[in-house]
């Protein structure tokens, strides 16, 4: 007996170190072993820390498109591509065929109906009312002076007080800038400053709440249906906090609409237009849904019509900016030539600018001549994008361009980290972070944008069309806030750089977390230099 029980662990043992050399040698290889009832599933998961690079390195020795097999006992089956004729497919010409789908609406059930997990008419309303709210000048202007008193008040002192300490004070960035967009997407959207960001770092419950919701629709994309269904019901895991988190940002979020509304009903007022000073976005917002839905039904259906506007505005402007920076400041400070080049633009365009307004600007137009900044940035954006994956299902069966067969209902990827590392579009140094590659000095031709230069002799940003640069996405459904991304961006990064000089840790590991924002793994670990020659 004790023989034969030797020989079955013998033949097990075999047989795991026959698996794990196997999807060693094939995941090296850049091809996937399929296995019996399986699939490809733990390629997958071997390779689960890495999971962006893993993909990229598939998705290139298979010209850009691969088909993932699930295991056969589940539905996770998909179709992954980075290749831009697909994408341009996917996204703009067959946009119909390709929605988000039922499944990702149920996953993203816990921040409700956004934008993101919508679809067809439902999903247009909410595009028109967050375009109406968003694009217009009296929003730029809010964000612009919002910025400055947010930056002045409170990631200056947070940076100082690191800065003068800093043999004792090790700032996470990536934290620092989480709280510090938090903080921004609240005053912007609903008038108030919930103060995640000061020296204290105290923790706000509502912000921690938000990040457990992230937290639980990264969970939900991992674990099939049935187990995250089990677990809300029963109230436990992941899914308990989950419904907790659910409680306490909509307690907060609808307190801050019930006293808008009050508000309103005291002023009679109706929305301010754009020449007014003091754009109020939730007031409009409140305003735009009466009319949508009437007066009568506002009460029963305005309500979460509104919520769900905020919460989605807060989705997408709150960590796509906060990883985004993380990631800049990361790449400029291990690339010194690169944080030299923004200094001297610096220097030439806040030239005026002196004392405690250094660094911050006070125009879109001063903001618009930091192009070199701006390649900086849109550099970062194509290698880390703050977006790494775009999710879609196909609602009838298709062939993509590539040849590629889509079956009804199959789920698709559209690989945004991979297109930004594609030998093909940004040529044999694509590994390298290198703003040069969107800067022009040509002054004529398609392929030349800036807006509101005057002076076309200038150096202009070189336009990228946007389903091969697809950090923003492109087609219907891209991204609104690309040109408020930039402002706060380039504003942001500009105030920090002018101001101190970010040292990472010796050692810190920087990787990406697979999930479905481009977080680091382990935050950004840094110390604080004032470039003030007085704290030095
Ligand atoms: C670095 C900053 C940003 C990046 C990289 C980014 C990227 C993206 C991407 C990839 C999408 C498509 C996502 C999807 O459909 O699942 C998207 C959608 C969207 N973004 Fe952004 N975004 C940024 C900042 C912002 C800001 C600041 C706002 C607004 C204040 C904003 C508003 C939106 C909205 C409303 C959508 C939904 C569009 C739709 O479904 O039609 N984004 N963004």
């Amino acid at each position: 007996m004790p023989l034969l029980l030797l020989l079955i662990t013998s033949f097990l043992s075999l047989l795991l170190l026959y698996t794990i050399i196997t999807i060693r040698k094939k995941s090296s290889s850049s091809s996937l072993p399929n296995w019996p009832l399986l699939g490809m599933l733990p390629s997958l998961l071997w390779n689960l820390s890495n999971l962006h690079d893993f993909a990229t390195r598939i998705l290139k020795a298979h010209g850009g498109t691969f088909a993932f097999r699930g295991p056969s006992f589940t539905n996770l089956d998909f179709i992954v591509t980075s290749d831009p004729a697909n994408v341009h497919h996917i996204v703009t010409k067959n946009f119909s065929n390709y929605p988000k789908g039922p499944e990702l609406k149920a996953i993203m059930e816990p921040f409700g109906e956004v934008i993101f997990n919508t679809d067809g008419d439902s999903w247009k309303t909410k595009k028109d009312i967050i375009l109406s709210l968003i694009k217009t000048a009296g929003f730029e202007r809010l964000l612009m002076t919002t910025l400055r008193h947010k930056l002045a008040d409170s990631l200056i002192p947070v940076l100082d007080h690191a800065a003068r300490n800093h043999d004792d004070v090790v700032l996470d960035m990536q934290d620092v800038m989480k709280r510090f967009t938090f903080d921004l997407t609240c005053l912007l959207l609903l008038g108030i400053d919930p103060e995640c960001l000061s020296t204290s770092f105290p923790r706000v419950p509502c912000a921690e709440a938000f990040d457990v919701i992230e937290e639980a629709i990264v969970y939900r994309h991992c674990v099939p249906p049935w187990v995250w269904k089990l677990q809300r019901w029963l109230h436990v895991g992941w899914e308990g906090k989950t419904v907790k988190a659910e409680e306490c940002l909509n307690a907060f979020l609808e307190e801050r609409i019930r006293v808008k509304m009050v508000e309103k009903q005291a002023k009679e007022s109706s929305l301010n237009d754009d020449g007014d000073d003091n754009y109020d976005l939730l007031m409009k917002l409140i305003v735009e849904t009466e009319r949508l839905m009437g007066a009568a039904c506002y009460s029963s259906k305005g309500e979460k019509f509104v919520r769900e506007t905020v919460v989605s505005l807060m989705v997408a402007g709150r960590d796509t900016i906060a990883v985004a920076l993380s990631w800049f400041f990361w790449l400029v400070t291990t690339n010194p030539g690169v944080e030299e080049k923004i200094l001297e633009e610096l220097d030439r365009v806040v030239i005026t600018q002196t004392g405690e307004e250094q660094g911050i600007f006070s125009s879109i137009e001063e903001l618009n001549k930091m192009v070199y900044l701006h390649g900086a940035i849109s550099e970062t954006l194509r290698l880390y994008p703050s977006v790494p994956n775009e999710p879609k299902q196909s609602m009838e069966a298709d062939v993509l361009p590539s040849g590629h067969a889509v079956g009804k209902n199959t789920r698709i990827l559209v690989s945004i980290y991979s297109m930004g590392r594609m030998e093909e579009v940004w040529g044999k140094d694509w590994m390298e972070f290198k703003p040069e590659r969107w800067i022009s000095e040509r002054t004529e031709g398609n392929n030349i944008i800036n807006d509101d230069d005057v002076d076309k002799k200038k150096k202009c940003t070189i336009h990228v069309p946007s389903y091969k640069f697809a950090a923003f996405l492109a087609g219907p459904r891209s991204c609104p806030g690309r040109k408020i991304a930039f402002m706060q961006l380039k504003n942001i990064a500009s105030c920090v750089l002018r101001r101190y000089k970010i040292v990472v840790v010796d050692d810190h590991p920087v990787l990406p977390l697979p999930s479905i924002m481009m977080f680091m793994k382990y935050g950004l670990k840094v110390r604080v230099l004032s470039r003030k020659p007085e704290n030095k």
